[in-house]
């Protein structure tokens, strides 16, 4: 169980990385997640249309960053907080420009040193709604 959480639920485009994430969740005894296999801008309309909220979205995006029709939905959940973790700052930058403008407050930003003596680097951003 991820303890703490009432239920949490994983998206991601790929079904080989969602039956990993199963396989993951049985090695660790947790029984309060739910995959689901889609693109997330459209599975989480799905999911407002299926009365689901959430008090925290975390996104984890390939470089060319989030979709706007999943930050629309994200803001339409209306979440307290939105964790955004990303490997590329420009489109980074872009999309906390989106939130910014759709209620969500950048507290802080975590850059993470993954990829040494690169010009990469991960970050972990924070936002609350205003
Ligand atoms: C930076 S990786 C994050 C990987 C993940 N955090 C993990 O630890 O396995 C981005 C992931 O987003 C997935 N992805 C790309 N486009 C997507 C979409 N439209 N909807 C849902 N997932 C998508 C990719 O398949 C990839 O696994």
């Amino acid at each position: 169980m991820l303890k703490g959480q009432k239920k949490v639920y994983g998206v991601e485009i790929v079904p080989q990385a969602i039956n990993n994430a199963i396989e993951n969740a049985k090695a660790n005894d947790t029984n309060n997640v739910e995959f689901i296999v889609g693109e997330s801008e459209k599975v989480i309309p799905d999911m407002i249309k299926r009365g689901i909220r959430a008090e925290v979205v975390v996104v984890d995006p390939p470089r060319k960053g989030c979709e706007k029709e999943l930050l629309y939905a994200i803001s339409e959940m209306n979440p307290e907080r939105i964790v955004y973790v990303s490997c590329d700052s420009s489109t980074l930058a872009r999309d906390l420009g989106i939130l910014d403008e759709l209620g969500y407050k950048t507290k802080e930003i975590q850059p993470v040193d993954m990829f040494p003596q690169t010009a990469h680097v991960e970050c972990v951003a924070r936002l609350q709604r205003k």
